[in-house]
């Protein structure tokens, strides 16, 4: 919809007005077309202003009107009518003109901009590129290299660098729609030709060509797979190589093969699933709308390796005064340094004075008596973060919010050790943590909603995608990860080489395959897990390696390296070998070969020759078959949980949607079928063996994924 007034006399105001981000739906660009008739056939009326309701310009197209029949009048001739109005046009933008709202304003013959305002055109981020014209526009209005970044990044522009780049012709603090009317006014009758962007010549730097080609290996290098950067670049080219109207041409040609891919579905997924894990539930029943937050203004971290240290900064850079405890005085100066670093470095990318009063050092636990919540962050030992919970629940003052940032131990276990264990919820940081976007916010049988409400706006508020999700070894993320990274050993011990299975898994579109994750990580933290477990110990009879362990196979292939110090880059050979202990660059490793050579030989085990199929198969179906017992158990209350945890957790590609949406892409009977051919194969697998949970969706016809929720809680209450 959208709303009409004749205001100051001789300006047609017209409000765009569907809530939250004024979107171009169907019934929004009828309103448009409407009021802009109306504007132009009224006599009085000498200009126009295009605004929009609350604040907010517009937030582009419609995404849920994607996929559907597309109604109401379409996008580009509204625009071009727009242009071609004989009244000077003035867009007012507040908020945000995001994709087809920026494309809307672009446009307009003026754009007058409020100085907090944001633009850009995002659409590459949904597996598009600008469609409505913004391909064409940008490039003459800006140039060809600042288009370019914009577009192929989708990155949104401060009001002051629009300003800058020439996008928005003024920025004003006061209130914008008012400066947008005087300056209607100011233009009335001035020509407007020299204001429709359409018309312009577009600026082409002398070397298009080099140009050109190096921002398409830019973008191909950076894509992993994705296919909408490169074609943003070839609709930029496009616009710098021929006439307006050709290139109006080829950008709808261009959006034509991006809007049906799978990509752009798996992307539009994702920008939805993104907000649906804000809108969390436990199986409690408790909810995100009836679950109030309590406010964290001080906070604490206990233990200050590497991941306290981030998780520090995290807090402070987002303005929360820390209290930051280590018991050993040399690790206390060392972190001291480390986080005022990474804090400098921080200000000093954002341009804002580093936050270093925000955070005091402690190598005793009493000052943070008074802090709202807490976050221990010591070594991953059982034993110890029992006791630093001991000691938590006995000096913080009643209310306080214990958290442990725990990858994967029994949050329940933490919570009985205090006197509340209802404020007992655990907050799993992915490393580095001032970096990596997510949060797991874990919540156990006592944990209550306001600990879990409070957890999740405290991950907003450091600029996390927080998930809930419930209590059990590894929680999510991990817990998926565990069958993954097993088959990828079992597929070693079959004939197959980390270089092999890393390159099938980065032409999926990870940013590193399984065994240069493992490399980069360390061998020596699972390691330590498992033998914490029992698992790495041999065969006390034979001294031999257990390949078998309670009736399923076990492969001790990276105990094996780290008995023999090979934790992987920090030592300088792990799966890979690397120049020096500490470089990145992993190099094919010939003594791992013949390592594995002799391994097979000695336990019996003939390599064969495993293609493409089966390493993505076995790799990705044990994962996303854990995924499946993980909704079953109700750990995560949907497909989207798990899908917004490994790609901002796990570099899942995201242009994939993630593990579960790509199992709806593949088809569950697919699924199903290869799980059980392996699983025959590999009886002794059972990570292999298929969920009950996807044998009920597939019977039921394979439901699409976003009906999958109804069908787990029928599950869930047949249980
Ligand atoms: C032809 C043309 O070339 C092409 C083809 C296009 O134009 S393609 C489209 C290009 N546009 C975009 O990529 C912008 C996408 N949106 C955003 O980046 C953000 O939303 C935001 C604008 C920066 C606001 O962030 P926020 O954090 O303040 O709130 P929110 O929770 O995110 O959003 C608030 C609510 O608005 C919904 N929403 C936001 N943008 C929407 C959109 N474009 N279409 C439909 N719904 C939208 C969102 O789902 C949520 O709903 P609900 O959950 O409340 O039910």
């Amino acid at each position: 919809m959208a709303q009409y007034t004749r205001v100051s006399g001789s300006v047609g105001l017209i409000t765009l007005q569907s809530p939250r981000v004024n979107a171009l739906s169907a019934a929004v660009r009828q309103g448009i077309v409407d009021m802009m008739q109306r504007a132009l056939s009224e006599p009085e009326v000498k200009s126009v202003v295009i605004c929009g309701q609350n604040g907010i310009f517009c937030g582009g197209a419609d995404i849920k009107e994607f996929g559907k029949n597309m109604s109401g009048p379409p996008l580009i001739p509204m625009i071009h009518a727009i242009e071609a109005a004989s009244k000077p046009v003035v867009a007012a933008i507040e908020g945000i003109a995001l994709g087809g709202g920026l494309e809307l304003a672009l446009g307009c013959h003026y754009r007058i901009a409020h100085a907090k305002a944001r633009v850009g055109l995002p659409e590459v981020t949904l597996g598009l590129l600008p469609a409505a014209g913004g391909s064409q526009r940008l490039p003459r209005l800006i140039g060809v290299p600042a288009a370019l970044d914009l577009i192929t990044t989708g990155r949104h522009v401060t009001a002051a660098e629009a300003l800058k780049l020439g996008i928005v012709d003024q920025v004003t603090d006061h209130n914008t729609v008012n400066v947008a009317v005087k300056f209607a006014k100011r233009v009335a009758g001035q020509s407007l030709d020299p204001r429709r962007i359409s018309t312009y010549p577009c600026p082409c730097p002398s070397d298009a060509d080099a140009l050109f080609e190096k921002a398409m290996q830019k973008v191909r290098r950076a894509a992993r797979g994705a296919i909408a950067p490169v074609a943003c670049v070839q609709a930029v080219r496009a616009a710098a190589t021929l006439p307006y109207n050709q290139g109006m041409e080829r950008e709808k040609e261009l959006m034509a093969t991006l809007f049906t891919s799978g990509q752009a579905r798996a992307l539009q997924y994702f920008f939805f699933a993104q907000r649906a894990v804000g809108k969390w539930s436990m199986p409690s029943g408790a909810r995100w709308e009836t679950s109030k937050p309590r406010p964290v203004h001080k906070a604490a971290v206990i233990g200050l390796g590497t991941m306290g240290r981030g998780i520090t900064v995290a807090l402070a850079q987002a303005g929360l005064s820390v209290v930051a405890v280590e018991t050993q005085e040399k690790q206390l100066m060392e972190a001291k340094q480390a986080i005022s670093g990474m804090l400098e470095r921080g200000a000093k990318r954002s341009g804002v004075a580093p936050a270093l009063d925000k955070v005091s050092y402690s190598h005793n636990i009493q000052p943070v008596a008074d802090v709202d919540l807490v976050i221990e962050a010591v070594f991953e030992d059982m034993a110890l973060k029992k006791k630093v919970f001991q000691q938590l629940s006995a000096v913080c003052k009643p209310g306080t919010f214990l958290c442990s940032n725990t990858s994967g131990l029994d949050i329940d276990h933490l919570a009985c050790q205090t006197r509340n264990p209802e404020l007992v919820v655990g907050m799993h940081f992915f490393a580095p943590a001032h970096v990596m976007k997510l949060l797991e916010v874990v919540y156990g049988p006592k944990s209550s909603p306001h600990a879990v409400a409070t957890a999740m706006q405290l991950g907003k508020k450091i600029g996390k995608v927080s998930v809930a999700v419930g209590n059990c070894r590894g929680f999510v993320g991990n817990r998926m990860l565990k069958p993954y990274l097993e088959q990828a050993l079992f597929l070693l011990e079959e004939g197959a080489t980390p270089e092999f299975v890393d390159q099938v898994l980065e032409e999926f579109g990870f940013a590193m395959g399984v065994f240069r994750v493992s490399d980069l990580s360390g061998l020596d933290v699972g390691w330590r897990v498992r033998m914490a477990d029992g698992l790495a110990q041999p065969d006390p009879t034979t001294g031999q390696p257990v390949r078998v362990r309670q009736g399923r196979r076990y492969s001790p292939l990276g105990d094996l390296l780290c008995e023999q110090g090979r934790f992987g880059q920090k030592t300088g050979r792990g799966w890979y070998q690397y120049d020096k202990p500490g470089s990145q660059v992993a190099k094919p490793d010939p003594w791992l070969h013949s390592f594995l050579d002799e391994y097979r030989t000695r336990h019996g085990l003939v390599a064969r020759r495993i293609d493409h199929q089966e390493v993505l198969e076995r790799c990705l179906y044990s994962l996303i078959n854990e995924g499946f017992r993980i909704l079953e158990d109700g750990i995560a209350a949907g497909p989207e949980d798990i899908d917004v945890i490994y790609v901002f957790g796990y570099s899942w590609p995201r242009h994939r949607g993630g593990p579960m949406f790509y199992a709806a892409t593949v088809g569950l009977n697919k699924v199903l079928e290869r799980l059980e051919h392996y699983h025959q194969a590999h009886p002794d697998v059972p990570s292999l063996q298929p969920c009950r949970l996807l044998r009920k969706l597939v019977a039921g016809g394979s439901p699409p994924i976003h009906k999958w929720r109804e069908v787990i809680k029928k599950v869930h209450s047949q249980l």
